[in-house]
């Protein structure tokens, strides 16, 4: 738990406090959050013995968690206004958020035509950010209470987000690399051309550096978890905290990236947001209080539905105008990525929106 609101005009901070809804919150972070993490602990034989395979396994993985979960918990991004801030209608809800999708979308697939490289580096730098906001949001979510700072929620975010973009390219560059080829190489046409045009990205002091960042802010993270346990916040907070930081380490250096990837967006990134959206849809939170995740969960696919389709429509259209054609998986993979980038840069803006109401950012005060 966050420090409590200081003062008559401090607001409550809704993803970290509140009792009225706490039976609702804690079905959410069990069903959305900690049985996934525990299943994905139990499929770590699984995921050390994916290396042996060939990347095709990892696209097919991909390609289902994304069909299962991972492009519907996006796909409700033009309620999420309407539902989290008092007296939007949705009418303005979903003008604002199209035009959002339509501007910034657009403006990605652009710069994936003009600079198909340092679009890549970008969106693996936008994923970063992103995966660590949702996991940091989902800690503030369980009530942890050794992070009661922002400072201390960044660098959660940092260590969150670098384990699924930093840990592969630590233990796995070869497959890391093969995929930002074939991302760039939907762009550019020339046999070898795309081959050469990440050589920058793969120096090896990228790796050294992105692998020191991963590892001091992980042992910086747990280490501040510790002081604050020791001056009183809870013990348990902190151990789930570092458990899963611990599973995603193991995660990410035993599986093959794509795969390890794969599965994680659905498992883990897709379903802990699904379960806070679920929270403010007041019929989705009233199943859950009642502990019915089935009827939520039925809510949320209703209104998941259209743009689920939509979102699959945005990867077909990069296929079809894709310069160099898509004819093989890793086209298919390509092309999936280059979807979800100009997907995920308005789902950024709207999640960080989100954020900003629920006091994500500034424990103690939010709301
Ligand atoms: C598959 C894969 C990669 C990139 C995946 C990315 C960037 C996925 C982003 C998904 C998002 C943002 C979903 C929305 O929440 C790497 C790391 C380049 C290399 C290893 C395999
Ligand atoms: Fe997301």
């Amino acid at each position: 738990m966050t420090e409590p609101a200081k003062g008559s005009t401090a607001r409550r901070d809704p993803a970290a406090s509140g009792e009225r809804d706490e039976p609702a919150r804690s079905t959410v972070d069990r069903w959305f959050a900690l049985y996934p993490a525990l299943a994905l602990a139990a499929l770590l034989p699984v995921g050390a013995a994916t290396p042996l395979f060939p990347v095709e396994l990892g696209v097919a993985t991909f390609a289902l968690g994304t069909l299962a979960v991972g492009m519907a918990h996006g796909a409700v991004d033009h309620l999420v206004p309407l539902r989290a801030a008092p007296g939007v209608s949705l009418r303005r809800s979903i003008a604002v958020v199209s035009v959002a999708y339509a501007v910034l979308g657009g403006a990605v697939v652009a710069a994936f035509f003009l600079a198909p490289v340092a679009a890549f580096a970008g969106f693996v730098a936008l994923t970063w950010l992103h995966w660590g906001q949702g996991d940091a949001a989902a800690l503030a979510l369980a009530g942890v209470e050794h992070l009661p700072t922002s400072a201390e929620r960044w660098l959660s975010l940092v260590v969150r987000g670098g384990l699924p973009m930093g840990v592969p390219l630590l233990a796995h560059p070869a497959e890391y690399r093969l995929v930002a080829e074939w991302v760039v190489g939907l762009f550019v046409a020339e046999p070898g051309a795309a081959a050469a045009a990440v050589d920058p990205l793969f120096v090896p002091e990228t790796r050294l550096a992105v692998g020191g960042v991963v590892i001091a802010a992980t042992l910086a993270s747990v280490g501040a978890g510790y002081v604050r346990v020791r001056g009183g916040a809870s013990q348990r907070g902190w151990l789930r905290d570092a458990g899963e930081v611990a599973v995603l380490w193991a995660w990410f250096l035993l599986a093959a990236p794509v795969f390890a990837i794969g599965v994680y967006f659905a498992l883990w990134h897709a379903l802990r947001h699904v379960g806070r959206l679920t929270l403010v849809d007041p019929g989705a939170a009233g199943a859950l209080a009642a502990g019915d995740v089935r009827r939520a969960l039925a809510r949320f696919a209703r209104d998941a539905a259209p743009l689920t389709l939509g979102g699959f429509l945005v990867v077909g259209t990069v296929g079809l105008a894709a310069p160099a054609g898509v004819a093989a998986p890793g086209d298919l993979l390509a092309m999936s990525l280059v979807g979800i980038a100009a997907l995920t840069l308005p789902h950024v803006v709207v999640t960080a929106w989100l954020d900003r109401r629920q006091g994500i950012w500034r424990p103690g005060t939010g709301g």
